[in-house]
């Protein structure tokens, strides 16, 4: 069984904390992705070297997609090869990286990337993409499987709702894994994106942000209170 067998038609569980949140601490980390695989979940994603070094000394046998972020705004996802076999040499299955067709920091194109990658490891790598050309290009330059990951996030204001469009449109042209992701709010919609022929579907922010999530209900709250 392949580390893809693995995750066909299942759950992954984005367990992430930005910089300065409680819970952005590598115990908690542990223990969001320890609570997300009793709940079904059969991967982790994950972001940031000590966050990775510590869910791969925890969980083993766990498929694991590592990333670093490198600043929140243009080509951020391990934008350069550094950053590539930095979060390579944590141990992680599956390498995730910004797959759009924008210029990357060090100069290198995608498929540069990836052939320097697998010269030094074997690691599988998903292209965080944007939009069906963005993910052509990385079909073509190397990549393992593709992500929806970018969908709503290189320009304007983000949407409400999942590009599940764009999970379709992927998983009808493409030769390789289509991962659902990027605001999927709720079990319908993760159950979609499997129907609509993803390989696997990602959730992050309705799992594993507290704070994000209390935000709505309270909002609810508030205009609730507005109306009455
Ligand atoms: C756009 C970007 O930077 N996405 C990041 C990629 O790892 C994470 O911040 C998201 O939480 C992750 O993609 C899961 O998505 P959602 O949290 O919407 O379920």
């Amino acid at each position: 069984m392949t580390v893809l067998d693995d995750l066909r038609g299942r759950l992954v569980v984005s367990c992430q904390a930005d910089p300065g949140e409680p819970l952005d601490d590598p115990a908690h980390i542990v223990a969001l992705a320890r609570s997300a695989l009793r709940g079904g979940a059969a991967g982790i994603r994950a972001q940031g070297l000590r966050d990775l070094r510590a869910l791969r000394a925890a969980l083993p046998d766990t498929p694991l997609i590592g990333l670093v972020k490198d600043g929140t705004s243009g080509v951020y996802i391990t934008p350069t090869l550094t950053h590539v076999l930095a979060v390579a040499e944590t141990g992680v299955d599956i390498v995730a990286v910004d797959g759009t067709r924008r210029q990357r920091p060090d100069g290198r194109t995608l498929a540069d990337t990836v052939a320097a990658l697998r010269e030094r490891y074997d690691v599988l790598v998903m292209a965080d993409v944007a939009a069906l050309a963005d993910a052509q290009a990385a079909v073509a330059a190397g990549v393992d499987l593709v992500g929806t990951t970018l969908a709503g996030y290189t320009g304007g204001a983000v949407p409400h709702d999942p590009d599940l469009d764009l999970v379709g449109a992927l998983a009808a042209r493409l030769p390789v894994p289509v991962v659902a992701e990027g605001r999927i709010n709720t079990p319908e919609e993760a159950a979609e994106a499997l129907r609509l022929g993803a390989h696997s579907v990602v959730v992050g922010t309705a799992i594993t942000r507290p704070a994000v999530i209390t935000s709505r209900f309270a909002a609810a709250l508030v205009t609730s209170r507005e109306l009455s």
